[in-house]
């Protein structure tokens, strides 16, 4: 049977890429988008359209949806994964970095549902997949404003889900617990970062990106009428 396409974004690095060689090793083609184009083009996937977006810029993003579907058919799964994690305390946390998190982390992910919607559900078909966080399930230290980004997210997800349900489109969320990417490394306070490496080793690493990739691939390849709504993953010592 032939293989469907699947727009994934933030595929530049850590998860988003690790997602894109699984789905390509499953034989997808493949819309990947992210900023940084020369590490998308160096993942050197066959039938992959990589696009330099901005997520925050719908019209590019709409644009690369609709260039991919040209030359590979409808989207048949978004994994809505591009973010940014910019921890600090409301206190004194610059609101220029709490802006740019709800900006990727929600807005766009609005924006890339709106782009594919209409058409998954007058398919009857799709799945769109958003990553969340466990920091979209409960509180930690000097994450207010990104956990109000995964938080709505989470809440986005569900509520969209039941939208849909009845067309037959599912919607889906993953939340990772710690994963070590380059995610870490916007937070601009040295003494936070340090922090939470120092709460990484103290649990003995963390989970690595391919440990997503493959859990959105099991969630995508159960039955179109098989929708795992929700999964929390984290490292098994990870305690909050
Ligand atoms: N690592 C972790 O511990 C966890 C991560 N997550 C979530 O996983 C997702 C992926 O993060 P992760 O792989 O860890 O981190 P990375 O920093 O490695 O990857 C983030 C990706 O998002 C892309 N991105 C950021 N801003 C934009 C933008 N404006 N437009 C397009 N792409 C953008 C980056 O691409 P580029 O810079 O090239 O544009 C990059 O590919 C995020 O949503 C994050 O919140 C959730 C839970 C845990
Ligand atoms: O999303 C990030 C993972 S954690 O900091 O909440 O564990």
């Amino acid at each position: 049977m032939k293989k469907t396409l699947v727009v994934i974004t933030g595929a530049s690095s850590g998860i988003g890429a690790a997602m894109a060689k699984r789905f390509s090793e499953e034989g997808h083609p493949l819309l990947l988008v992210a900023r940084r184009l020369n590490n998308i083009q160096a993942l050197n996937l066959p039938n992959t359209l990589c696009r330099e977006v901005d997520v925050t810029d719908r019209v590019a993003f709409d644009s690369a949806i609709k260039d991919a579907q040209a030359q590979y058919g409808p989207v048949d799964c978004l994994i809505n994964n591009a973010g940014v994690m910019l921890l600090g305390q409301i206190e004194s946390q610059d609101p220029a970095e709490w802006r740019k998190m709800f900006d990727v982390n929600v807005l766009a992910l609005m924006n890339g549902m709106q782009a594919v919607l209409e058409d998954m559900k007058a398919r009857h078909s799709g799945t769109i997949i958003n990553i969340s966080s466990i920091a979209g399930k409960k509180s930690f230290a000097n994450h207010a404003a990104y956990c109000g980004t995964k938080f709505a997210v989470s809440a986005i997800t569900e509520n969209v889900r039941e939208e849909v349900a009845d067309s037959g489109v599912r919607i889906m969320a993953i939340c990772p617990g710690a994963v070590e990417t380059e995610l870490l490394g916007h937070t601009t306070s040295k003494e936070i970062i340090d922090g939470y490496e120092a709460w990484k080793t103290s649990m003995g690493g963390v989970l690595v990106p391919d440990d997503i990739a493959r859990t959105a691939v099991f969630m995508y390849t159960q039955p179109q009428g098989v929708n795992i709504r929700d999964v929390a993953i984290t490292a098994t010592r990870q305690q909050p």
